[in-house]
């Protein structure tokens, strides 16, 4: 891809972008799972290079190629940051190609598009999955910073990402975090007359807002967002893990309390206001319920949390927060720890084999509970092995057919677990204190209680947003409509919006707080 320098937007034209055939690479392991197709890890022949390659799946499309993979494209050929992840070109497949089972399947797979992207070892889910890891303060604000840097370039530049979540937060080994999956993202400007969709970010990153039913919004979706995963940090598990949409506003209403016209004007004009109102006013508890956070981290988080979305902070002031700037500062990515890599799609993956060998033991224990000591031990998959796009003559391929029960329950979404995902005690970083108030299983003493059982360490992953203009699977909460909001939810007494703007000091990142990013619009 033709470049412009970091943190400019590159508005070349580069002629090769499509001309190369995916065959100029190997492909060697999948690692995602997606909701246009799978994700590889992939070699280039010529050059040794690894990267990442998106198929883009056509086979559901009706109307051509698909409208959120040519956003996709089309922003991160403009975008053009560190924090970013880079599209390096776009390559296609022009014959029959194998289907997953390794077979040509005649006319079927007539060609596939696939983006080219660098190749990172992690994402963020994948990552605070692994098994005895812990983040350290300072490796949280790292990450933390970086993020913040990412959309901040992207909000500048005009780009809402619309599904900031762990799976789209990649790092590589260097500790970089990049921004990925622009699949929802679009274009916005601050005079746009509010027609745009509601249906975007996933159900436990999504705003207040939108699950209103707001259609004019901006960059302040991305910063709840943002809040979410900053919690979910800290925290060592997802926050607000709502199972439908009027189950996760009530759960927004229980942490932040209610909105009002005092702590958020405007709210009762929102178009579901009315159908979505509590029965009973509540109090905002972020402060109680995280409390075994530090005090400039508290302080991050309300104004991210905020439910005004009009007072919520923006990166830009997020970046100048205190927390950044106190003991212990952020740790240089390059100082942190290698690990293996580690995608969502991979330590589910893992996660499902071992839940089946351990199954298939206690069958063979309950048929032959002699033979118990002699089973064979644990298969474990080996390294990578290389499989090629056309010929059919590798009936290796990755993902669901590998004999395996698919690895999804309940929908096509890779992010629907079938069973809860692990929140152990492994993902708080040290010196917090994972069940900050009574019940030990989250926050929330009561959260079992008339509540369908869905508490923290319970229910299916969040249901995705539905791509806009796309009937495709990403929407699993389909359906949704505002009116019956009769969920009882506990009165709390009084209101409090907490938040406020930012602090107001400029710019900052990279050590120097008065120094503007060079790529910063005046
Ligand atoms: N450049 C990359 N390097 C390494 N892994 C990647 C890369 N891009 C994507 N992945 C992996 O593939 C997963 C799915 O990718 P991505 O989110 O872009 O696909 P999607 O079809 O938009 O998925 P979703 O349905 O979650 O929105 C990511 O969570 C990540 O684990």
């Amino acid at each position: 891809m033709a470049g412009a320098a970091y943190g400019q937007l590159n508005l070349e034209e580069s002629p090769s972008w499509g001309s190369r055939s995916v065959e100029c690479f190997e492909k060697l392991e999948q690692i995602g799972e997606g909701t246009y197709g799978q994700v590889y890890m992939a070699r280039e022949i010529k050059t040794g290079e690894i990267v990442a390659l998106k198929k883009i799946r056509m086979d559901n499309e009706k109307e051509g190629f698909p409208i959120t993979a040519i956003r996709e494209i089309k922003i991160l050929k403009k975008l053009q940051h560190e924090n970013v992840i880079k599209l390096k070109e776009i390559v296609t497949s022009s014959g029959p190609e194998v289907d997953e089972h390794g077979k040509s399947g005649g006319h079927k797979y007539k060609g596939s598009i696939y983006m080219v992207f660098e190749y990172m070892d992690h994402d963020l889910t994948g990552l605070s999955d692994r098994p005895g890891l812990r983040f350290t303060i300072p490796q949280i604000k790292c990450y933390m910073r970086q993020l913040l840097t990412g959309l901040h370039y992207c909000h500048v530049n005009q780009v809402l990402h619309r599904d900031i979540k762990g799976s789209n937060l990649l790092i590589d080994n260097e500790g970089n975090l990049k921004l990925a999956d622009f699949g929802l993202a679009r274009s916005y400007s601050t005079d746009h007359k509010g027609n745009l969709t509601n249906r975007v970010i996933t159900l436990w990153y999504r705003p207040p807002e939108l699950l209103l039913g707001a259609t004019r919004y901006g960059p302040s979706v991305d910063m709840w967002s943002v809040g979410c995963i900053f919690a979910e940090l800290l925290h060592g598990k997802p926050i607000l893990t709502g199972k439908n949409e009027p189950e996760q506003l009530n759960k927004i209403y229980e942490l932040c309390g209610s909105p009002d016209e005092i702590n958020w004007p405007g709210v009762s004009r929102t178009p579901w206001y009315s159908k979505f109102k509590p029965s009973r006013q509540m109090k905002r508890r972020v402060r109680d319920v995280f409390r075994h956070f530090d005090r400039n981290a508290l302080e991050l988080l309300e104004k991210m949390l905020t439910l005004d979305p009009s007072q919520r902070i923006s990166a830009k002031d997020a970046l100048d927060a205190e927390y950044f700037w106190t003991d212990p500062l952020p740790c240089d990515p390059k100082s942190l720890p290698k690990y293996e890599s580690s995608h969502e799609f991979q330590t589910k993956k893992k996660r499902q084999q071992q839940r089946q060998n351990e199954e298939m033991a206690k069958r063979q224990k309950v048929q032959h509970p002699q033979q118990h000591t002699r089973l064979p031990p644990v298969q474990q998959s080996g390294q990578p092995q290389p499989q090629h796009w056309a010929g059919g003559h590798n009936n290796h391929p990755m993902g669901n057919n590998t004999g395996q029960p698919p690895l999804t329950a309940g929908g096509p979404s890779h992010h629907q677990y079938g069973k809860p995902r692990a929140a152990g005690p492994n993902r708080y970083p040290p010196g917090g204190n994972p069940n900050p108030t009574v019940g030990g299983g989250g926050y929330y003493p009561d959260r079992s209680a008339g509540q369908g059982g869905v508490g923290f360490s319970g229910g299916p992953y969040p249901p995705q947003p539905r791509a806009p203009g796309v009937s495709g699977p990403r929407g699993s909460s389909g359906g949704y409509a505002p009116p019956n909001y009769t969920q009882n939810v506990p009165y709390g007494g009084g209101s409090g919006a907490g938040g406020g703007g930012g602090g107001g000091r400029g710019p900052n990142v990279g050590g120097n707080r008065s120094q503007p990013y060079s790529w910063q619009q005046q």
